[in-house]
């Protein structure tokens, strides 16, 4: 579970971008950050690993508090937390294995780390998680040749492959098209639910958000201004939020039936240990 009370963020430059935010995300729920340019999405989601320090307030991830934690203690924390970007952050010319076995960097030692060689069980799980995102036939191939869909299912698999607690979730559907899309929040929702893994996805596709998340929330200038159900968002809290503006059809849309994608659903385990080709690009990847 994911606390986050009273939080506060004054950038330098004097920008209030959070105004006291309360927020709660019980284990196993995703929900969907909305809300116009500059309301304070990713400001948010950065500082809850605290790429962004702020300024007041109180963050708790299960019962550790993420808030003054020393940096030993950040560095923990963080690895319960899987980042998930709109532009995949992957390492190119690195083998989609190898770019998932990146999420296992942060606990390996660094001797395994030298020697190219992950823990078998990491490696039996990087097979077992690539199924499920329905990537075992690709775990040889380069990032560099994957389509876009392809690349973000590395993505989350890599961030699970951390085995976290909470998911912090980027516009994860930004540069794909719609069906792709559908497809991608379509997993993001079954392996949080699977994994009971808490869930916060930055979305500005407000019909898409409603299609795949039971919860909103809507930041307005740095304050929560909706927090409810995904079939409340009408044309009356669309306006809340974003301010006037024709919401009959964006409202509508989101009700419609999402389409199957054939996500591949049992996960199969294969015991092969996977050599790396650069640790370096790796560990740049991983930090
Ligand atoms: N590094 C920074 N320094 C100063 N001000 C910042 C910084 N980052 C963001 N801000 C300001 O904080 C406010 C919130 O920005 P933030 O990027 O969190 O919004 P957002 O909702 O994610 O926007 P978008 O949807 O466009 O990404 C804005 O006023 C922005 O100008």
């Amino acid at each position: 579970m994911l606390r986050i009370e009273g939080l506060r963020k004054q950038y330098r430059t004097g920008d209030a971008a959070l105004r006291g935010v309360d927020l709660v995300v019980p284990a196993g729920e995703v929900i969907g950050l909305i809300g116009p340019s500059g309301a304070g999405k990713s400001t948010l989601i950065r500082c809850v690993n605290r790429l962004v320090e702020p300024t007041s307030g109180r963050i708790l991830l299960g019962d550790d508090e993420v808030t003054g934690a020393s940096r030993r203690a950040l560095r923990r924390l963080r690895r319960r937390m899987g980042m998930i970007f709109q532009e995949f952050a992957l390492v190119e010319r690195l083998t989609v294995m190898e770019n998932v076995l990146a999420g296992r960097l942060g606990t390996v030692p660094f001797w395994r780390s030298l020697t190219r060689r992950f823990p078998p069980d990491d490696v039996r799980n990087a097979f077992a998680t690539l199924d499920r995102v329905g990537l075992l036939d690709h775990v040889d191939k380069r990032a560099d040749a994957l389509s876009g869909g392809q690349r973000q299912r590395v993505g989350i698999a890599r961030a699970l492959l951390q085995g976290p607690d909470l998911l912090l979730i980027d516009e994860p559907t930004a540069s794909l098209d719609p069906k792709t899309s559908r497809q991608i929040m379509r997993l993001i929702g079954e392996v949080c639910a699977e994994r009971r893994l808490a869930a916060i996805v930055n979305i500005h596709d407000v019909a898409l958000a409603q299609m795949f998340l039971g919860r909103i929330v809507g930041l307005k200038a740095g304050e929560v201004v909706y927090d409810g159900p995904s079939s409340g968002l009408d044309a009356t809290v669309l306006t809340r939020i974003y301010g006037e503006e024709d919401w009959t059809r964006t409202a509508r849309a989101g009700e419609a039936e999402a389409e199957d994608d054939g996500a591949a659903p049992a996960p199969a385990v294969s015991p092969a240990a996977a050599p790396v080709t650069s640790m370096a690009a790796l560990r740049a990847a991983a930090e």
